[in-house]
């Protein structure tokens, strides 16, 4: 039997309703777990899903006050970012006025899709040079998600890396971009084209490329080649040879170290998160954390 045009907008109404419920519990599980009210510097990330570990911070900080003079900072990852700090009344400072020796306790952010290892793919909404910065300042990078996001390997359900760069060089890094291996990388322009390109928080821009889905680096171990030949790649190599090109700032390729790792090898923090908090569509939270959280 055909789908009426009401039956299809209800059945779209009701995923949508899915998938912000599944944000918003498990974005307050990861607040629960990782966040205290006698925390200095907190990092917080961008897009949709991070509306709710805000919310889920300012209900923690009415129920349990800090100590009476304390301050909570709140260290935004761009310009959506400090809109929702400032919405909350929480208190924002930029990541070029932190203390030359501050550690930020945690960063919560949320990712446009997690692997097996927790590699995550970030900058869907075109932030993730300043998400990297504070996740590789701070003891712990806490995810959170919705389990859409949840998939074995990366670019699986999400089709792409974003990739931030200068203007002058977008089209030479394209061109190194398919010598790679990515099937017609482009340049994010704004829904209305006339706009022109997308312009991030440093005024550069993205672009999106397509590659194979990513081993990692688990598969290697196993003897599956990373290496680039035929177009597949392990993450980590992959995001090393991006970030090598003349051009780029950075990669919406998180892997590598996580914090605590980074830590313990003498670094003060890593881009991979220690956690994610998976919200499902039945209403539950799916944790998955590094080994060194589990043990
Ligand atoms: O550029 C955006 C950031 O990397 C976001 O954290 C990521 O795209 C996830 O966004 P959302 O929570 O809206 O799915």
């Amino acid at each position: 039997m055909a789908t009426t045009a009401a039956e299809a907008k209800a059945k779209a109404a009701t995923s949508t309703a899915l998938v912000e419920a599944a944000k918003k519990k498990a974005a307050f599980a990861a607040v629960a777990e990782h966040f205290t009210s006698t925390m200095r510097f907190v990092g917080i990330g961008s897009g949709s899903t991070i509306v709710y570990g805000v919310e889920a911070i300012k209900a923690h900080l009415a129920a349990h006050p800090p100590p009476q003079g304390h301050i909570n900072w709140f260290v935004p990852t761009g310009w959506n970012s400090r809109k929702v700090i400032e919405a909350a009344g929480l208190t924002p400072i930029a990541f070029d006025s932190l203390p030359a020796d501050a550690q930020l306790e945690v960063a919560f952010d949320g990712a446009d899709e997690v692997d097996d290892e927790l590699n995550c793919i970030k900058g869907g909404g075109a932030c993730l040079f300043q998400e990297k910065l504070v996740a590789c300042r701070s003891k712990k990078f806490v995810c959170i998600a919705d389990y859409r996001k949840n998939q074995q390997r990366l670019l699986t359900n999400w089709p792409t890396i974003p990739i931030e760069v200068a203007p002058i060089a977008y089209a030479s890094v394209i061109r190194e971009l398919v010598a790679l291996g990515s099937v017609k990388p482009i340049l994010r322009e704004h829904t209305l084209s006339k706009t022109g390109p997308v312009q991030t928080d440093q005024s550069f821009y993205i672009i999106d490329a397509p590659f194979k889905q990513l081993l990692t680096a688990g598969d290697v171990k196993q003897g599956k080649d990373g290496s680039g030949k035929d177009g597949v790649w392990e993450v980590e190599t992959l995001a090393r040879r991006i970030k090598a090109i003349n051009g780029v700032l950075e990669v919406g390729l998180f892997c590598g170290l996580n914090g605590i790792q980074a830590q313990a090898a003498g670094l003060l923090g890593g881009q991979k998160p220690v956690a994610v908090y998976f919200g499902t569509a039945e209403g539950e939270v799916q944790k998955v954390q590094c080994s060194e959280l589990t043990n």
